[in-house]
């Protein structure tokens, strides 16, 4: 990942804007702060995708986009489903981002005559996915042409694709760059239940279900894997879960002689209807979201403190 960094360092030299995508569930957790201060620092126009937000808890993906604007005031940041996204809404999003580099200094490059713009972000997030509908988008247009693989054609890395004529715009893939050292184990297993990290042993699969569970009775979310298990309470006992799964589901193995539950596959089930949404939309990253929010209320009442229009503070 520090390679994957050390490339996009390289290219933004040739580079007139940044397309970070995120996962809206996680919009805290994975996010390489080093791109901001080291890449972006308000000298590159930078839009930030909180992508799959149909799958995130619409309450969060606002107050999501509030706390990173006000860490990041020269990003902007936009929220969708790029999965669902229609037409209009691409056109506008991907006009609002061209027209924020057509308008700002280009520094070193602004001799050359064509517009560079790369799509970054951590694994499994919708960088593909944007960048086929983009070139879906315009792949139609007379004035477009096409340069790489065809339209929905599942692209190599780094490919240039050229999306605009007038101005002459390329769109450019980098490699995931997730950060290389992970802040927390909650952030780890975060990335891992979202797909954003792949999940390299099988075998740990029931540890990051179970950890998937323990978030949905934390955010008390309770009643669709109860619906969706036949469960009659809630319960934090992932084996509960992955049994009532695995004989809903019919997910059984041979154990020496004998046929049994196969709770790892069922564990595996789990973690992809999480992904699904069949549990419900959620944030990942709410706590986190609810502690910024506590913390700016306790700033605020500090201030007013200060100014002496409030004397008591929380
Ligand atoms: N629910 C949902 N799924 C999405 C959305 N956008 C993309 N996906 C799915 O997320 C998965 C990953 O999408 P990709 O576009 O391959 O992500 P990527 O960032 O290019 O992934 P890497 O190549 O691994 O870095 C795919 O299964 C997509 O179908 C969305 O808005 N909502």
């Amino acid at each position: 990942m520090h390679k994957g960094m050390k490339d996009l360092e390289e290219s933004l030299l040739r580079t007139d804007g940044i397309i970070e995508v995120h996962d809206a569930r996680v919009p805290h957790s994975g996010r390489n702060s080093e791109l901001y201060k080291r890449l972006v620092g308000g000298h590159k126009p930078h839009l930030l995708i909180l992508n799959k937000s149909d799958l995130a808890d619409p309450h969060y993906v606002n107050k999501s986009m509030e706390y990173i604007q006000i860490e990041q005031p020269n990003t902007q940041v936009v929220h969708t489903s790029l999965m669902s996204i229609d037409m209009k809404e691409l056109t506008n999003l991907f006009g609002r981002l061209l027209q924020q580099i057509v308008e700002s200094p280009r520094y070193t490059r602004r001799s050359s005559i064509e517009y560079n713009i790369v799509v970054c972000g951590i694994p499994n997030v919708g960088k593909s996915t944007f960048i086929n509908k983009l070139r879906n988008l315009f792949a139609n247009k007379a004035s477009c042409e096409r340069v790489g693989a065809s339209p929905g054609v599942t692209r190599s890395m780094s490919e240039k694709v050229k999306i605009s004529n007038r101005p002459k715009v390329f769109v450019r893939d980098t490699p995931g760059i997730l950060e290389p050292r992970l802040k927390s184990a909650n952030e780890s297993f975060r990335l891992l239940l979202t797909n954003c990290i792949p999940i390299q042993q099988r075998e740990l699969s029931d540890i990051i279900a179970d950890y998937g569970l323990f978030l949905l009775n934390k955010y008390e979310q309770q009643r669709l894997y109860m619906k969706y298990c036949e469960l009659d309470r809630p319960t934090d006992d992932i084996l509960t879960v992955l049994t009532a799964i695995a004989k809903l589901k019919k997910c059984t193995q041979v154990y020496g002689n004998k046929r049994g539950y196969d709770l790892t596959g069922a564990a595996l089930h789990f973690i992809n209807e999480f992904n699904k949404g069949t549990f419900g939309h959620i944030t990942l990253d709410q706590d986190i979201l609810d502690a910024m929010e506590q913390e700016k209320l306790s700033d605020t009442n500090l201030f007013r403190a200060s100014s002496g229009r409030i004397k008591k503070s929380i």
